[in-house]
């Protein structure tokens, strides 16, 4: 069990892991490129020195890169065609699958049919959206479950041949990836890697293919791609084309570009791996604005616990300096509550 969270400002790292160099809390310029080749790899010692680079960036900025991630050009290709065939629907055909039909958070979203962030007027991006599916021809164990909380059929749209595979298909490598970064996650915090191994039963993987059309000239202030906002869950895994839109705020609240990188995916921390560890790992603020003049494309991907885990801090995360910074309560229950609010506006 964690006895203490090295680099939490009460606490010393112990010694002879290599730590030497872990920055602490500091402000960033720029968001570090993590190396996935090993990510697979049973050796200790690589895997000590992947899950030591996650903590570097989960403690000092909240944001990394994945590179090597194994997910081929292919898979990517054909998600982000569909989405793009999708999106160039006619409203109507859209509207039929719209979210506020859903008791699940489902379907399409209209631009300007969400707010992140509450202090502005809707988001210029339209959306879809779905939750777990097994995969057509899969005979993998997860292929019955529950979602808790946010339980409820994916809706698909008719008249695109191959969209439901193609998206289908780009939903599981990713899914397969963020399996992989749990352990990873757990040795970073120095806990046993099956630490979320019964966290993570039926975890949540709300996955949208998002567009963003090109920002107005004269940028409506309360009007951007998608608001400032944290993300709910534990983790998300973002492609994005080659467009960029998307910001990072550092600890200086500067925003710092996350530039489009090929080959990679941006992986962020959310609210959940926040409140595990009371804010060691940085649940960081973000935003888009695309000021291309073309078309965004981007695909977010959000993992977090079974929906019945309560989020209670870790032990070695909460001391006398640094006190319990949020009231324990169910994944379940935080993220139906931020998704309610952030469709509030746009409902009916
Ligand atoms: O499209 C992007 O770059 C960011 C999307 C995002 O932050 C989100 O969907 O939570
Ligand atoms: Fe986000």
């Amino acid at each position: 069990m964690l006895a203490s969270i090295p680099n939490a400002p009460s606490s010393k790292r112990p010694e002879g892991m290599g730590y030497a160099n872990v920055r602490t809390e500091s402000t960033f310029e720029q968001i570090p490129v993590i190396d996935f080749a090993n990510a697979s790899s049973t050796d200790p010692v690589l895997r000590r020195k992947l899950a030591d680079e996650i903590r570097d960036a989960s403690i000092n900025v909240g944001f990394f890169y994945i590179k090597n991630h194994g997910i081929s050009a292919d898979v990517i290709f054909d998600a982000l065609d569909a989405g793009k065939k999708f999106f160039a629907l006619p409203e109507e055909s859209k509207k039929h699958i719209d979210i506020h039909k859903s008791s699940a958070f489902k379907g399409y979203t209209a631009l300007l049919g969400e707010n992140t962030n509450s202090e502005n007027e809707g988001d210029l991006h339209e959306g879809f959206d779905i939750g777990w599916e097994p995969e057509p021809e899969s005979s993998s164990a997860l292929v019955e479950r529950n979602d808790g909380a946010m339980a409820g059929e994916n809706v698909w749209p008719e008249g695109i041949p191959g969209f439901k595979s193609d998206v289908l298909t780009y939903y599981h490598a990713v899914v397969r990836l963020g399996q992989q970064l749990f352990p990873l996650f757990a040795l970073a915090l120095d806990l046993p890697e099956n630490f979320f191994d019964d966290k993570t039963t039926k975890p949540a993987a709300i996955m949208r293919l998002l567009h963003y059309p090109p920002q107005p000239t004269r940028p409506a202030e309360k009007v951007i791609g998608i608001g400032a906002h944290t993300d709910y869950e534990c983790f998300t895994i973002l492609w994005q084309d080659g467009v960029g839109a998307l910001q990072v705020m550092n600890t200086d609240g500067k925003w710092v570009d996350a530039v489009p990188i090929e080959g990679t995916f941006v992986l962020n921390l959310g609210d959940q791996f926040a409140r595990w560890t009371n804010d060691i790992f940085k649940s960081t603020m973000h935003r888009a604005i695309n000021k291309s003049g073309r078309e965004r494309y981007s695909i977010p991907l959000f993992f977090g616990t079974d929906y019945d885990v309560k989020l209670e801090p870790l032990p070695g995360c909460v001391t006398v300096e640094r006190p319990a910074r949020y009231e324990v309560v169910t994944a379940g229950e935080y993220v139906k509550s931020r998704l309610e609010a952030t469709y509030a506006h746009s409902k009916a």
